[in-house]
């Protein structure tokens, strides 16, 4: 199987182009081809398919080999491999995924770093629809304890589950203590995101991410997304931001006209490779 890693902030990807599906059982290869010591080394195993509504589509399975519905920051890896090998010189790009169809737009190139425009759709805010137990039109600031520690958190789907918790200092939070016990609180049955967030001005947030089926990454795409809606949501933030992230900064914007948020970042190839099946 010939693949292409590729990162977008660190958020690093197996990318594998298929026209036909693999006969294999996709969730045990992700879990071999993502293992950092035995394997390839990534956050996820994403797929380039065939698809009749847009010019391809996308799926991405996390590194334990469970299936995400979407991936902001595999969007723009995926949209700058079919820029680069087959779109032609064609900047506008359509993509499909779980979590519905995106527009994508190529945007100059920096440092060998393409940058990638992505429409990541609304967000949506029902506490119905965004998986957890509350029943509630919406989850903003919302209270979970985890044994003797009370958060709170604002619940936004990007198509996938993000709990935004605000804290005192987003770069030094032990997210790694944190995160695993929130992912999997009884709260969020299919478990979910947890963005660590610090509002610094109405244009600049810092995050710190412990995401679904992978643990602490570089960056999260749609958890930048999350996070500056649920920092508008709370009056913390104003809706063009800069999020930083370990691995580098996403520009993020929650239109006010549409009502979609919109992401700004780059897409990095790294190196070729084929995995024998
Ligand atoms: N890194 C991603 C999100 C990947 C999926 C996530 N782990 C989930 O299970 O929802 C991003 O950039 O958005």
């Amino acid at each position: 199987m010939k693949f292409t890693k590729m990162h977008g902030l660190g958020n690093d990807f197996v990318v594998c182009h298929r026209k036909e599906p693999l006969s294999l059982d996709v969730f045990e290869l992700a879990r071999k081809v993502c293992d950092r010591h035995l394997g390839v080394g990534a956050d996820g195993l994403v797929f380039i398919q065939p698809s009749e509504q847009a010019d391809f589509a996308m799926r991405i399975i996390n590194a334990d080999g469970t299936e995400a519905e979407q991936c902001g920051n595999a969007v723009r890896c995926v949209a700058k491999y079919y820029y680069d090998r087959i779109s032609g010189a064609r900047r506008e790009l359509t993509v499909e995924t779980k979590a519905g169809l995106q527009k994508v737009w190529m945007e100059e190139d920096k440092e060998g770093a393409a940058m990638v425009r992505v429409d990541m759709g609304p967000p949506v805010l029902e506490g119905r629809k965004v998986p957890t137990v509350l029943d509630k039109d919406m989850v903003v600031d919302e209270p979970v304890t985890v044994e003797d520690t009370t958060f709170h958190f604002t619940a936004v789907s990007m198509g996938n589950p993000h709990a935004v918790i605000f804290v005192e200092d987003a770069v030094q939070f032990p997210v790694e203590n944190w995160g695993p016990r929130l992912e999997t609180h009884s709260l969020f049955p299919n478990k979910t995101n947890v963005e660590f967030v610090t509002v610094h001005s109405p244009h600049e947030l810092d995050m710190r991410v412990w995401e679904r089926g992978v643990g602490q990454t570089m960056a999260c795409g749609t958890g930048a997304c999350a996070s500056l809606v649920a920092a508008v949501l709370t009056g913390k933030a104003e809706r063009r931001a800069t999020v930083h992230l370990k691995g580098g900064d996403l520009q993020i914007e929650w239109n006010e006209e549409d009502g979609h948020v919109y992401m700004i970042g780059p897409a990095v190839t790294v190196f070729e490779g084929e995995w024998a099946l």
